[in-house]
């Protein structure tokens, strides 16, 4: 889209959730720099009258800034110059149809902006198009069906004529797509599943290819079916509920899905593809151009939907448009984004060892029996397994610095105790099929060597056309908030305490902090208006690790840990530091 890519160039606005196509969450602002950083101050502050977890961050468009909340997702087109509402949105969505199916919180990614429309993914599933000067809805289009466990919390984006979309429920047995929708009319464009036949994964199995034996090679015929058994990938999963990113001229769209359902891996035999994968996709068509597994029969929840951030970097002697993924399995993946060849993939936290290394010539991980829930068993407890469930690093996106060169994550460092069980299907109903419960790593970052460490997080620095960490800072909590990286040298991000911090972003030296009223899951954004660069963030705890304040799960005992998907008790001492919020904090420097 145009409009979109001539948005994005401007660094005074933050027109999508990676501040541009490629997801990179850099910035071009240098006001903020690592200097004066420490006199940065709230600028103002906007509540947004929800007490949930608050995911994604601002848009700027032009000047008018758009924020939108969890359930109910209201919408806010806000005026800067004088803090005040222009419009407000609220859709009419079924709360007792709706909260029960979303696995973990109540969560919005945020809104997309194009074609002078804002496009909000309810969590309903109904899409909304909205008139960005009015808040007039324009159109609107049912994306899925509650009934049967299909919600939605990720962002959309806009491409061309095209606004993309995903659907959450891989813990109701959803079978995940990917799906265009006219940005005029709502009209159905194209839809990709992740899981099935040819014809439904828009995989054409000679011109789709994929990393085998060392080389990118056509998929061949039903790539899909073949790994399942039955007819179980219908209610396969591999959800989409992450984030999406788009290479205007390759004309690609990227991303990646979530875990195959249920959670207990005996019960579906086979690689279960296309779960836990990276994909890249005609934007027209829909079509596969590649499509790369990373962790094949997931045994560990390790959902492959994290962002892909678009850059090209030198590997091994050779430029390469490059893409980079940091899964949840722990492991960083630099792949050829034109081509699908795997070029590194190495762990981003050394604490990681459900598998020892990713064998680049077939591309799939070297699985540690010890570690593998499959081989000990249904109803066995696997213990000690790095990362627990919620992984080294959730969906919180990183940041990419072109000044450093390094990718800035948003990390967790726990291990877990996994039980899978034998679960029926029933529609709308949770298959889950596991029990967890999650504790600290207790290990080195940089090593793997156990240690008597507690944190559960940390937020690193990562060069991913080496594979190497250049630095760690530990964090106390899961690092859940996306960050950013500016031509200031500053990298910025939230914590699930509230702090708001700044950071060297060549050296990690933490260069300011500032409590936010609750816990921050959401994403950092930086923009400029009238000649003033700002920095701003959603507080409003939740998510997954912040799942015991959010839902009230927490009741201060110190029952099993397998409340909130195995969350709670990890995270138990986090309402020591903060409680619900929801809002909106704007800093600058003085003037
Ligand atoms: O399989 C799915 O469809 C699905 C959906 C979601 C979601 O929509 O928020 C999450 C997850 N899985 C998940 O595995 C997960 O760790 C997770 C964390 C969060 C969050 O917002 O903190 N959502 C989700």
């Amino acid at each position: 889209n145009n409009d979109v890519e001539k948005l994005t160039q401007d660094p005074a606005n933050w027109a999508t959730w990676g501040g541009d196509y490629a997801g990179t969450r850099y910035s071009k602002l240098s006001e903020i720099n690592t200097q004066n950083v420490k006199n940065l101050q709230p600028a103002w502050s906007f509540s947004t009258g929800v007490l949930r977890g608050h995911e994604g961050g601002p848009l700027i468009v032009n000047d008018v800034m758009f924020i939108h909340t969890p359930f109910p997702n209201t919408v806010y087109a806000i005026n800067q110059k004088t803090q005040s509402v222009i419009w407000e949105f609220t859709p009419t969505m079924d709360a007792d149809v709706t909260i029960p199916v979303m696995c973990c919180d109540t969560v919005n990614r945020g809104l997309a902006y194009g074609d002078g429309k804002i496009f909000l993914q309810q969590s309903d599933t109904v899409l909304t198009a909205l008139d960005a000067k009015t808040g007039k809805r324009v159109w609107s289009v049912q994306n899925g069906d509650p009934k049967l466990g299909m919600t939605n919390t990720n962002a959309p984006i806009v491409v061309k004529d095209k606004v993309i979309t995903g659907i959450s429920g891989g813990e109701f047995g959803v079978r995940g797509f990917l799906v265009a929708y006219d940005i005029r009319t709502g009209q159905l464009a194209w839809k990709g599943y992740s899981m099935g036949p040819d014809k439904d994964t828009l995989i054409d199995p000679k011109k789709s290819t994929a990393w085998k034996d060392g080389k990118v090679q056509p998929v061949g015929e039903n790539s899909s079916l073949s790994t399942w058994e039955g007819d179980q990938w219908k209610i396969g999963g591999g959800t989409t509920w992450g984030w999406y990113s788009y290479d205007p001229k390759l004309n690609l769209i990227y991303y990646g899905s979530g875990n195959p359902s249920t959670w207990n891996p005996t019960q579906r035999p086979g690689d279960n593809k296309w779960s836990m994968s990276l994909w890249a996709r005609d934007a027209d068509t829909g079509e596969v151009k590649w499509v790369y597994q990373m962790t094949p029969h997931d045994e560990w929840d390790y959902d492959g939907i994290n962002e892909t951030v678009l850059v090209d970097q030198e590997v091994k002697g050779k430029m390469h448009k490059t893409i980079v993924h940091f899964d949840r399995n722990g492991f960083g993946y630099t792949l050829d984004r034109e081509t699908g060849e795997l070029l590194v993939a190495e762990k981003f936290d050394k604490s990681v060892n459900w598998a020892s290394h990713v064998d680049m010539k077939s591309g799939r991980p070297e699985v540690v029996p010890e570690f593998s829930t499959e081989h000990n068993g249904e109803d066995v407890n696997t213990v000690g397994t790095c990362p627990a469930a919620l992984g080294a690093k959730n969906m919180a996106p990183v940041s990419y610095s072109p000044q450093t060169g390094l990718f800035y994550i948003s990390g967790n460092h726990l291990c877990m105790e996994y039980e899978p069980f034998e679960v029926s299907y029933t529609a709308g109903q949770p298959y889950v099929g596991a029990t967890l419960s999650m504790m600290p790593a207790g290990a080195d970052v940089l090593t793997g060597k156990k240690d008597d460490s507690t944190n559960l997080g940390q937020f690193t620095a990562y060069d991913a056309k080496t594979g190497k960490i250049a630095w760690s800072n530990k964090e106390q909590f899961s690092v859940w908030s996306g960050s950013v990286a500016t031509a200031g040298g500053v990298v910025f991000y939230g914590t699930l305490e509230g702090y708001l911090k700044a950071v060297d972003a060549k050296t990690g030296k933490e260069l300011y902090k500032f409590k936010t009223p609750s816990g921050i899951i959401g994403n950092v954004n930086t923009w400029e208006f009238e000649g003033t660069q700002y920095v701003g963030v959603l507080s409003g705890i939740g998510g997954w690790a912040g799942i015991g304040i959010a839902a009230g799960l927490d009741d201060g005992s110190n029952s099993t840990n397998s409340e909130g998907l195995g969350a709670v008790g990890a995270y138990r001492s986090l309402s020591s530091y903060t409680k619900l919020g929801g809002t909106l904090t704007v800093f600058a420097l003085p003037k």
